[in-house]
Formats: C-alpha cells, sequence, structure tokens
C-alpha cells in the first residue's frame, strides 16, 4: 500500500537529514536502503548538515547544551521548519533528559553490536598492552562512561581526552597527533583508542579492533548501538513510512535504557552505563553510575516483564539513586 498525502513533503520524497560524518553517511545509508526495500516507489533524499558539535572539535560543547544537544538541535530545526520529514540519530547522542515537543523517534533499527572496543597504535600489540597492564600507555576516549571504567580496568594506564569523529580518531591514533585540549595545552599521543565496535563497523574498520570489551566488562552508553529515526509527531504519513522499519526489540531495550537517564536526570556524556537484554519475553537491565576517578561504582541488575521495559526502567534508576547515584552524577565533571 502506497502512502499519499497532500504534503508534498511527506508523500513519494522522503527527505532525512544527517551528520555529515562518515559514520553518520553509513547509518543514514542503511536508514535509506531499508526504507526503499519496504517501498520500492519512495524517494528517500539524505541531506547532510555540518553540526555545530562537527566544526568546534575543542570547545566545551556542553556550553550548547550537551554534546548530543550540539549534534542534534540543527537537524531538528530543519525538520521542524519542514525543509526535512526526517532526521536520522545515533540513539546514543539523543539527550534521555529533555523533552521533545513535537517531535517523536519513528523508528530504531535492530540493534548492532553494543560493546566497546580497544583500537591500538600500529606496532603496539595485545599481548604487550596487556602483559604492561595499560602501565606507560595513553588510551585516548570521548566518554567520561569509557573513561571511568578504563580507570577500573586499566588502574595503571593514563587516560586522555580524545575527541573527534570516528574516522578522525583512528587518523590521529596512526599519525601520533597530539589532541589540543578544551582549556588549551596538549596531550598525547595517544597509544590505544576505546571506541564504539557499531561506528568501527559503520566506517569499515573493524580489522583494527585488537579487543572487544564485553557489555558487562565495560557497560555501554544508553542506546549504544541503536540508529534512530525522528520525525515530527502529527507527520502520520512519514511515522507510517518509518513504523515499517521499526524494530520491536530495539525499542523495548530503548524504553528501558532511556527510562534510567530519565530518572537520573543524565545525558550521553554522563557517567551512567545501561544495557538491556530481552530472552523469553523477560529483559534483564544493568545500568552503572561510575566516578571520574573509577572509585565510585555503583550497579544494579534488575529482571522484569520485557513488555514493561519503562517499568523497569524505573525500578532499576531508582534503585541507583538510592544506592547514592545522585552524589557520583553531581561530583562528576561532565565535559571532561
Ligand atoms: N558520540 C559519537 C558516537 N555516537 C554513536 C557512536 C557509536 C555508534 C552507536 O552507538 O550507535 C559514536 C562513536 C563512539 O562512541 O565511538
Amino acid at each position: 500500500m502506497s502512502i499519499r498525502s497532500k504534503n508534498p513533503g511527506s508523500g513519494q520524497v522522503l527527505r532525512i537529514g544527517t551528520r555529515k560524518s562518515a559514520m553518520a553517511l553509513a547509518q543514514t545509508d542503511e536508514v535509506a536502503r531499508l526504507l526503499r526495500a519496504a517501498a520500492p516507489e519512495l524517494a528517500v533524499d539524505v541531506v547532510k548538515f555540518e553540526t555545530r558539535g562537527d566544526q568546534d572539535q575543542t570547545s566545551k560543547l556542553l556550553r550548547h547544551g550537551g554534546k548530543g544537544g550540539a549534534f542534534v538541535a540543527e537537524i531538528r530545526a530543519a525538520m521542524r521548519a519542514g525543509t526535512l520529514q526526517a532526521a536520522m540519530h545515533s540513539l546514543k547522542d539523543v539527550p534521555g533528559n529533555e523533552e521533545t515537543p513535537g517531535l517523536v523517534i519513528a523508528a530504531m533499527l535492530a540493534r548492532d553490536a553494543a560493546n566497546d572496543s580497544l583500537v591500538l597504535r600500529p606496532g603496539l600489540s595485545l599481548e604487550t598492552f596487556r602483559a604492561a597492564r595499560g602501565k606507560g600507555f595513553m588510551i585516548g576516549t570521548n566518554a567520561v562512561r569509557r573513561a571511568a571504567y578504563l580507570r577500573r580496568l586499566f588502574p595503571e594506564a593514563t587516560v586522555i581526552h580524545f575527541r573527534g569523529a570516528a574516522d578522525t580518531r583512528v587518523a590521529k591514533l596512526d599519525r601520533g597527533d597530539k589532541q589540543r585540549l578544551p582549556g588549551g595545552g596538549e596531550v598525547g599521543p595517544a597509544d590505544a583508542l576505546v571506541m564504539a565496535r557499531s561506528g568501527l563497523e559503520r566506517i569499515g574498520l573493524t580489522a583494527r579492533i585488537a579487543h572487544d570489551f564485553s557489555v558487562d566488562e565495560m557497560l555501554p552508553a544508553v542506546g549504544q548501538g541503536i540508529v534512530a529515526v525522528e520525525c515530527v509527531e502529527s507527520d502520520w504519513p512519514t511515522r507510517a513510512r518509518l513504523a515499517q522499519i521499526d524494530n520491536a526489540a530495539s525499542r523495548l531495550s530503548a524504553e528501558a535504557e532511556r527510562e534510567v537517564l530519565w530518572v537520573l536526570n543524565g545525558h550521553c556524556n554522563s557517567p551512567i552505563a545501561g544495557h538491556a537484554t530481552l530472552a523469553g519475553g523477560e529483559m534483564t537491565l544493568r545500568a552503572s553510575v561510575l566516578d571520574e576517578a573509577g572509585a565510585g561504582f555503583i550497579e544494579v541488575v534488575r529482571r522484569g516483564p520485557a513488555d514493561r521495559p519503562r517499568e523497569l526502567g524505573r525500578a532499576v534508576g531508582m534503585e541507583l539513586l538510592d544506592k547514592g547515584a545522585a552524589e557520583i552524577i553531581a561530583r562528576t565533571r561532565p565535559d571532561e
């Protein structure tokens, strides 16, 4: 059945906005491929945006309303103005503590790998790195959560701030570039990076993965590995298109995980981790809150019926709060 509308923007052409990093473009191409497969008559146009987050690598992005906020604000404005029908986001980068009136996430794709991976500079072997337990090595990451886990897993390594699009970060590692710091000065070069496996897969760099951390070793960010497509709430033709490519398991997991963020008032760069798995009608939700120094660490695991994800997320979030999560979040600098 083809869906027609008098609104020229939401009939046979669907314009989808995205950041223009290699990773974001690969994700958007996948969304476009699935939409075309579901509706061969549909023309999907990919519109590339250079967001403030991409242009301004060294600024403290939280000033722009959060790291995720910087990535998504501009694309959302275009959608509200009607020049786009949809926006592609990494769900991980969509803040979990903000209301977005008039917008809805109408599709979540089947989840890719949710775990983080270790990438080593050329010439450094995993054996050497492991034998040293990280001592004498610098590990770069852009995320407070990863920094906190790294300080627990490799207490003797130096964790440094490393920012940029995924392909740019690996190129910097390979060239041995230093990283400019937001407050001036520089650190590095890095010996290793920790990045999302899904991101490395999407830009064709899986061959660079020296080690996959399991989700229990390094609990992922809420929503990690899920591509989300947002549209205007009242644009029913577009919602119907997007509903065709929505994945139920991703949606249930995301609802549970994001409820934890909501309860804790967190966003993608808070030291909060959360991951849900589904099996036989049951959901297991694990979430943690970590101290930047790796000292404070609260983890909660609960199980519940898979069809009540928000209830489970709320219970896990409340238990984290009971155990002192708010204090840990408050004392962590959010823009490290
Ligand atoms: N913040 C950038 C970002 N946003 C989403 C991903 C990974 C892909 C995903 O989680 O879907 C990445 C790169 C990374 O964390 O290494």
